[in-house]
C-alpha cells in the first residue's frame, strides 16, 4: 500500500469529522445524551451499552470511560457493556437466537430510569433493535447511535445520534468522538474528586 493511500484514509476521516463538527443535529443529540446520562447517574441509575463488531468495542470503551474515568479523578459511576460476558452471550444466542443477546440482558439488568445506548452504524442490526424495544418497554431511556441509514431507529429512541459518515468505519470514528465529548460533559457536571 502506498503512503498516499494511507494518507487518503486520514483525509477521509478529516472530512467526516469536519462534517460532524458542523452538524447541528448531531451536536444537539450529543448534548441531549449527555444530559440524559447525567440525570440517570444523579438518580443512582446506570448506563447499559451494546453494539456489534467495532461498535461492541466502542460500547466497551465508553463503559470503561464511565466506570473508570475519562480525564478526572472522581467517584465511579455504573456502566456496563453487554458485549463482554461470553457465557451469557453464547447461552442466550444458543437458546434464544443471536437476535436476543442484548435484549435478554436488558430484560434482566435494565431498570426504569437506566439509559440503554444501542450502537449500530447501519441502523439495521436486529439484536440492537430488539434491545431498544425491550429497553423502551421496561422504561429505560433509549439512545441510538447510528449512521445516515439508521434514521428509522428514531421510532425506538428517545435520543438518536446520526453520524454523517459515508461508511461504517467513519461512522464509528464519529461515534467515538461524540462519546468522548459526552463523557467529558458528564465529568464536568458530576465529577468531584474521589474522597
Ligand atoms: O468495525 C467494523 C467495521 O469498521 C466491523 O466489525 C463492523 O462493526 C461489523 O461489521 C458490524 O457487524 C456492523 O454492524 P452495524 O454497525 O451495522 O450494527
Ligand atoms: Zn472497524
Amino acid at each position: 500500500m502506498s503512503q498516499d493511500k494511507i494518507a487518503a484514509h486520514f483525509q477521509l476521516s478529516l472530512a467526516a469529522m469536519t462534517a460532524a463538527a458542523g452538524d447541528a443535529t448531531l451536536l444537539a443529540a450529543s448534548r441531549a445524551i449527555a444530559a440524559a446520562s447525567i440525570k440517570a447517574l444523579e438518580q443512582g441509575r446506570k448506563i447499559l451499552l451494546a453494539g456489534n463488531g467495532g461498535s461492541a468495542a466502542d460500547a466497551q470503551h465508553i463503559a470503561a470511560e464511565i466506570i473508570g474515568r475519562y480525564k478526572r479523578d472522581r467517584a465511579a459511576w455504573p456502566a456496563v457493556a453487554l458485549t463482554t460476558d461470553t457465557s451469557a452471550l453464547t447461552a442466550i444466542a444458543n437458546d434464544y437466537g443471536f437476535e436476543r443477546v442484548f435484549a435478554r440482558q436488558v430484560e434482566g439488568l435494565g431498570q426504569p430510569g437506566d439509559v440503554f445506548i444501542g450502537i449500530t452504524t447501519s441502523g439495521r442490526s436486529p439484536n440492537i433493535l430488539a434491545a431498544l424495544e425491550v429497553a423502551r418497554q421496561r422504561g429505560l431511556v433509549t439512545v441510538g447511535m447510528t449512521g445516515p441509514s439508521g434514521g428509522s431507529m428514531g421510532a425506538l429512541c428517545d435520543h438518536l445520534l446520526i453520524a454523517p459518515g459515508p461508511e461504517t468505519a467513519l461512522v464509528q470514528q464519529i461515534h467515538l468522538m461524540a462519546a468522548h465529548a459526552i463523557c467529558d460533559e458528564i465529568e464536568v457536571v458530576l465529577g468531584k474528586p474521589a474522597p
